[in-house]
């Protein structure tokens, strides 16, 4: 077992390392999304186009990309009943093999977001792959054949799977979704051999299974030092329905060996259900990133991004990390563009705070952070818990779907920034009274949304832009206006080009330095999944996955009209559906020959 241990891990490593592959969702295990490929360059983009592009048949939103490991196929998945393909990339997508799981459809309705899945994971010939049911499977590669599966949940109480997982030495590593429906959230580790469970570490509940050890487990570099704060920041018992899901990317420092990930928002977004004695109360580990041993899901360190939460923010987005220089030292840091509006930068071997300011500019459920506590400083004219249940607070920024969502961002090593799809969308929010019943929804507030006020001379009525950010400084250093969110996931290149896709369907490709658009391209469907590009024999290919839908575009994917629907996404997205329409389709570019 040692001997696979080891090979396992060393071959994504030697996957990312070599710049003609993508073989992680992420690009890498920092979750850079960087290619230091540059055939495809600021010079020639105009050239690029379409080579072929290949019809999945699903209908429903489309999230995550392709994966290229250099044996001339494309591996692809898609939303629920998540097929799998291995496409030939040199006979334009001629099927090699396909893999239909058999689910019960009866998860879709706990699915909050659409049925979305975030993609596969690949290591050592075999691509692992979280379906929506709750069953992760592994595949050869070679074949698709189907090697294992294990079971990770249970849909009968709320239980879902959207995230794509991660494979770190033996173990191949997931989440689980569910924070609507009063699920208690867990990351579970499997063996990539057998699928057996490792360990499984839960967000909520005591010490022991939450796997914190008080005297060694961090919270700003100091030890968290009060046992079980998962239990006593609860009301009686609402641990154990505390939501928490990490549903979002998981990232890995190899020579730290440690895993971060984030959970989601905490129970039910009535917050006056989660106070203990009357008072906010932290509701931990809600909210939190994680950084944890892989080899046995001890947490090293953690840190609460939104204790005791009031709009919905689940804390799952991408830490993404970055060696960087702060104050004149070099740091070992992960950089967070977070659903709060806030960007985050912290030292990733402690877990201490060394930036946080607003990149979304309309922000204001919070007016900072202190850096010393750790804690934002809410505005209490927007806390709905202190406007009161069954009170409509008005203009929150951002909404319940955050300033940035679950679109992974890009890091350019030779820039230093962050390229990210932003969310302009600000929230009316009523929370009121809920009963737990297991399997139903357990979500406590009604939303409505819409376009936030517009800044720098921007579109009125705009939901959206794409933004380079400096981690460091804290700053946004540029930014491009766009009619809705952009839901896509970015891709940061050393052709000195950043890549997006928007709901209306386009994939763009804008200057690295300056934002100024070069080239688009309109792909079938609105794109909410993540541009990829690799190299074979010798052209570099840009490749992604349209099909709309998502939170975003839950409107279109499941047919929703009144604005109270979708959880208040049909308020403000209503008009996607003049621009675009459902369905699945690959595209993949290169330049003419
Ligand atoms: O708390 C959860 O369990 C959970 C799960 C998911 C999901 O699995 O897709 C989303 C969310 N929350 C969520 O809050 C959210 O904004 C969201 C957006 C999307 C998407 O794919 O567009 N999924 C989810």
């Amino acid at each position: 077992m040692a001997a696979t241990a080891v090979h396992a891990n060393q071959n994504v490593l030697e996957l990312q390392d070599n710049p003609e592959y993508w073989a992680t969702q992420l690009g890498n295990y920092q979750g850079h999304r960087f290619s230091q490929l540059d055939q495809i360059n600021r010079d020639n983009v105009q050239e690029l186009r379409s080579v072929w592009q290949f019809s999945t048949g699903v209908l429903r939103g489309h999230e995550g990309g392709p994966l290229y490991v250099g044996d001339g196929r494309l591996y692809i998945h898609t939303p629920f009943p998540n097929k799998v393909f291995a496409l030939d990339l040199e006979d334009e997508g001629r099927v090699i093999w396909s893999y239909e799981p058999v689910q019960d459809s009866r998860v879709i309705p706990v699915m909050c977001c659409d049925t979305v899945n975030r993609g596969l994971a690949y290591a050592d010939g075999r691509l692992f792959l979280g379906q929506a049911d709750n069953t992760l499977i592994a595949l050869d590669a070679e074949s698709g054949e189907l090697l294992w599966e294990a079971n990770n949940g249970d849909h009968t109480i709320g239980e879902s799977n959207t995230m794509s997982p991660l494979v770190v030495h033996d173990k191949v590593i997931v989440g689980i979704s569910g924070g609507e429906y009063g699920i208690r959230g867990h990351l579970s580790a499997y063996d990539v051999e057998t699928g057996e469970m490792v360990w499984r570490g839960y967000s909520t509940g005591p010490d022991d299974e939450v796997l914190i050890d008080p005297e060694t487990t961090l919270m700003l570099g100091e030890p968290v030092g009060e046992a079980d704060l998962g239990v006593t920041t609860w009301p009686e018992g609402e641990w154990e329905r505390g939501g928490g899901a990490p549903w979002g990317w998981i990232t890995y420092d190899p020579e730290l060996d440690l895993i971060y990930y984030g959970t989601g928002n905490p129970g039910t977004w009535n917050p006056d259900q989660r106070t203990v004695d009357g008072e906010p109360a932290d509701n931990k580990w809600a909210i939190t990133i994680f950084a944890r041993d892989p080899n046995t899901g001890e947490a090293k360190w953690v840190f609460q991004k939104v204790p005791f939460d009031e709009w919905d923010y689940d804390g799952v987005n991408e830490n993404q990390l970055i060696d960087i220089e702060f104050e004149g030292e070099e740091r070992k840091a992960l950089a967070v563009i977070d659903r709060t509006g806030f960007g985050l930068l912290m030292d990733r071997e402690t877990g201490e705070l060394l930036v946080a300011e607003k990149f979304a500019p309309e922000t204001n459920w919070a007016d900072s952070y202190d850096l010393e506590t750790g804690r934002p400083v809410v505005n209490e004219e927007y806390s709905t818990f202190r406007q009161g249940v069954d009170v409509n607070t008005t203009n929150i920024c951002p909404t319940a779907m955050g300033a940035k969502n679950m679109q992974p961002s890009a890091y350019s090593p030779n820039t230093g920034l962050i390229y990210a799809g932003i969310n302009r969308i600000c929230m009316n929010y009523e929370p009121y009274e809920t009963e737990y019943i297991a399997g139903q929804p357990y979500v406590g507030a009604t939303l409505t949304m819409m376009p936030a006020p517009s800044h720098n001379g921007s579109m009125e009525g705009r939901t959206g832009s794409f933004i380079a950010w400096d981690p460091v400084a804290g700053e946004t250093v540029w930014e491009v206006d766009e009619r809705f969110a952009v839901w896509s996931g970015a891709l940061a290149t050393a052709g000195d080009l950043a890549f997006y896709g928007t709901l209306e369907g386009h994939v763009k490709a804008v200057d690295l330095e300056t934002g100024e658009e070069l080239w688009r391209f309109k792909t079938p469907s609105g794109v909410i999944g993540n541009v990829n590009t690799f190299m074979h024999e010798g052209k570099q290919y840009v490749a992604v996955l349209s099909g709309v839908g998502g939170w975003a575009g839950i409107g279109l994917a499941a047919g929703l009209e009144d604005p109270e629907e979708g959880l208040g996404a049909v308020s403000v997205f209503g008009a996607l559906g003049d621009y675009t329409k459902l369905g699945g389709v690959l595209t993949v570019f290169a330049l003419p020959d």
